[in-house]
């Protein structure tokens, strides 16, 4: 994918969620924001998926200009898929449900087609024989495998996932980050923001860290992990890699 993201300001009342932040990617396939709780990693990945608008500056992911008018940044929204960190499944709907449900109320797929995709997104992570199961009955590695899987279904142009791990123990992390792995493998842009540096350089083919608003540095992992360039990125490294 193809980032140019130019002078970005975002207030929330008085705060500079953004604040004058530029990052041009001319491309990349998994870029991982990294960076101090509050920083706006958030408030980044919720700009480039079009859920939120820039006060001031230029956003274009690919081919798409960014502008703040609802139709157009609800049909990019529609191209996109999104994960948060909390499991957003329906708890009353099967894991099948959940996923033919958009297909058929956003993306207007006849319900068959939507049953023939939700399957097929299934079979592809291994979660077939959970199809029936509410999410209540599944691990929280699954119910984010099946949260993907529903993000993926109908093969978005870039996948956008806020801390998919951080409600999960190590174990279930490493299902997840596989996955991930897979569907970059398989050609999916992926932006995801994520506190455990283990898994942002094991995914990331990009990093950027992301701190009071702006982007301090952007760039492969091995690089930005073995010799961060800025203070206020070596001074996050040396106390969260501590542990
Ligand atoms: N909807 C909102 N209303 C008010 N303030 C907000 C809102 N969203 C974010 N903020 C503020 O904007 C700043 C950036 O937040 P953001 O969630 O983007 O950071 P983050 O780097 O993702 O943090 P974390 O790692 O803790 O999730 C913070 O000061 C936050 O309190």
């Amino acid at each position: 994918m193809k980032l140019e993201v130019d002078r970005v300001t975002k207030r929330y009342g008085a705060t500079r969620a953004l604040d004058g932040l530029s990052l041009h990617l001319a491309s990349a396939r998994v870029l991982v924001l990294i960076g101090p709780s509050g920083g706006g990693k958030s408030t980044l990945l919720r700009l480039l998926g079009g859920l939120e608008t820039a006060d001031e500056g230029s956003v274009q992911v690919n081919s798409h200009q960014l502008v703040a008018s609802a139709t157009a940044l609800q049909s990019y929204r529609r191209k996109n898929g999104f994960l948060f960190q909390q499991f957003n499944l329906f708890p009353h709907l099967s894991a099948k449900r959940n996923i033919t449900l958009p297909l058929e109320k956003v993306h207007g797929h006849t319900p068959e087609k939507a049953r023939e995709l939700a399957e097929q997104a299934l079979r592809r992570f291994g979660l077939l024989e959970h199809a029936d199961k509410l999410p209540s009955q599944l691990s929280g590695g699954q119910q984010q495998r099946v949260g993907i899987a529903r993000a993926v279904a109908f093969s978005p142009e870039v996948l956008f996932l806020d801390e998919p791990t951080s409600a999960l123990d190590p174990e279930m992390t490493a299902e997840v980050l596989e996955l991930i792995q897979e569907l970059a493998e398989a050609g999916q842009d992926i932006i995801l923001s994520t506190h455990e540096m283990g898994f942002a350089r094991a995914v990331a083919d990009q990093v950027a860290f992301v701190a009071a608003g702006k982007i301090e540095e952007c760039r492969p992992p091995s690089e930005l992990f073995d010799a961060p360039e800025s203070a206020i990125c070596r001074r996050f490294l040396s106390k969260v890699m501590r542990y």
